[in-house]
């Protein structure tokens, strides 16, 4: 290696290093201008549209080496670090620390945020009523499990609204402290793993092992960690946290296994170009209720993207996402006409990656 070339680089790399922190430090001043305004006027400091927008036209002016996953991996982090300088705000998630969920709310807010680990769903949308957190992060889906019941039962009883979806990649990986998979007496993991890796666990003649369903997927590996002869069916981080051995990796069976998270919280966002809403309708009990409502969406040119019916205290209702925001034209008349029916959960920016 030519050391000297190596050591120009380097010296280049420096100097540029100061330009960036300095044009950081810039760009953090106006970010604290702008909280000291928002704090007047109470206006929210996440606006996921906003930075949708800056993303965007990045995006667009952009001709250098980085491609969209990295303009938004080091702008994400940015924004995470100007929102906690405007103002410390909590992130409740459903943890335990490693779970899935943490990872969508560190996706989404940073490694600076301050996060706060909540054992169930209903703790959660608790904790940002109280305001003891700005945020909630929950799981609503998954692309083999369906819908998950309890955060719709809250979205339903509790007036808060959600303001960004996040769409995770979910893998799992087997870890154990045994080197040979037929020493493997009890496999810990959360009842929903299991089912996404049934035929891993038959290959390898695993079915037949005593299967313990547990709270999290996290907490598998921390009890596999401590007793022999167990396994735990975890994420990657969840057996990196604990110091468990990876014995394989991506051992779902289907190989896209997605799990959609919401954000909720106590504001509502403005139009980006590019939104979802989320409903929840309980048709009156006569016939026709539910064609003639999907006649009007259909006549107004709105697209609905998913439809899940849920009985809550034995009454049937509807879960539904269509394109566009409850601001719009096409939409506004909809929601009124239907008000008695609708609860709107929320409008918010579209996720690219979609379930
Ligand atoms: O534009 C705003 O409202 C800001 O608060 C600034 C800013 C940014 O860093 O650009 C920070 C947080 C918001 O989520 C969006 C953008």
């Amino acid at each position: 290696m030519n050391e000297h070339g190596l050591l120009d680089l380097r010296n280049k790399l420096d100097s540029i290093d100061e330009e960036l922190l300095k044009l950081i430090n810039e760009r953090m001043e106006v970010v604290h201008q702008v909280g000291v305004l928002k704090a007047k006027s109470g206006g929210a400091i996440y606006r996921p549209e906003r930075e949708k927008e800056i993303i965007d036209r990045l995006e667009t002016m952009n001709s250098g080496k980085l491609n969209r996953a990295a303009i938004e991996a080091l702008f994400l982090e940015i924004f995470a670090i100007s929102r906690n300088l405007e103002l410390p705000e909590n992130v409740a998630y459903l943890g335990p620390e490693g779970s899935f969920t943490h990872q969508a709310a560190e996706g989404r807010f940073g490694a600076m945020s301050s996060y706060v680990s909540i054992a169930s769903i209903n703790g959660i949308f608790r904790e940002v009523d109280t305001k003891k957190a700005k945020f909630g992060v929950v799981p609503i889906e998954n692309s083999s499990n369906g819908i998950v019941t309890d955060t719709i039962n809250c979205l339903n009883k509790y007036n808060l609204k959600i303001i960004a979806e996040v769409v995770l990649d979910i893998h799992h990986t087997f870890a154990s402290t045994c080197d040979k998979v037929q020493d493997i007496k009890r496999i810990y993991s959360k009842d929903i793993a299991f089912e996404q890796c049934r035929k891993f666990l038959a290959n390898f003649g695993l079915d037949e092992v005593e299967q313990i369903p547990i709270e999290s997927t996290t907490k598998a590996a921390k009890l596999a960690a401590k007793e022999p002869f167990s396994a735990a069916i975890c994420p990657h981080v969840g057996a990196k946290l604990n110091n468990l051995p990876i014995l394989f990796e991506n051992i779902e069976d289907k190989d896209n296994n997605k799990t959609r998270f919401f954000i909720i919280s106590d504001f509502e966002n403005a139009q980006s170009g590019n939104d979802k809403t989320s409903i929840l309708v309980e048709f009156p009990d006569r016939q026709g209720a539910l064609v003639e409502f999907l006649t009007d969406f259909n006549n107004s040119g709105i697209n609905l993207t998913k439809i899940k019916s849920h009985i809550v205290h034995g009454n049937s209702i509807f879960f539904i996402d269509f394109d566009g925001h409850k601001d719009d034209e096409n939409v506004k008349g909809i929601l009124e006409k239907h008000k008695d029916t609708i609860k709107v959960l929320g409008s918010y920016v579209k996720e690219i990656n979609d379930i």
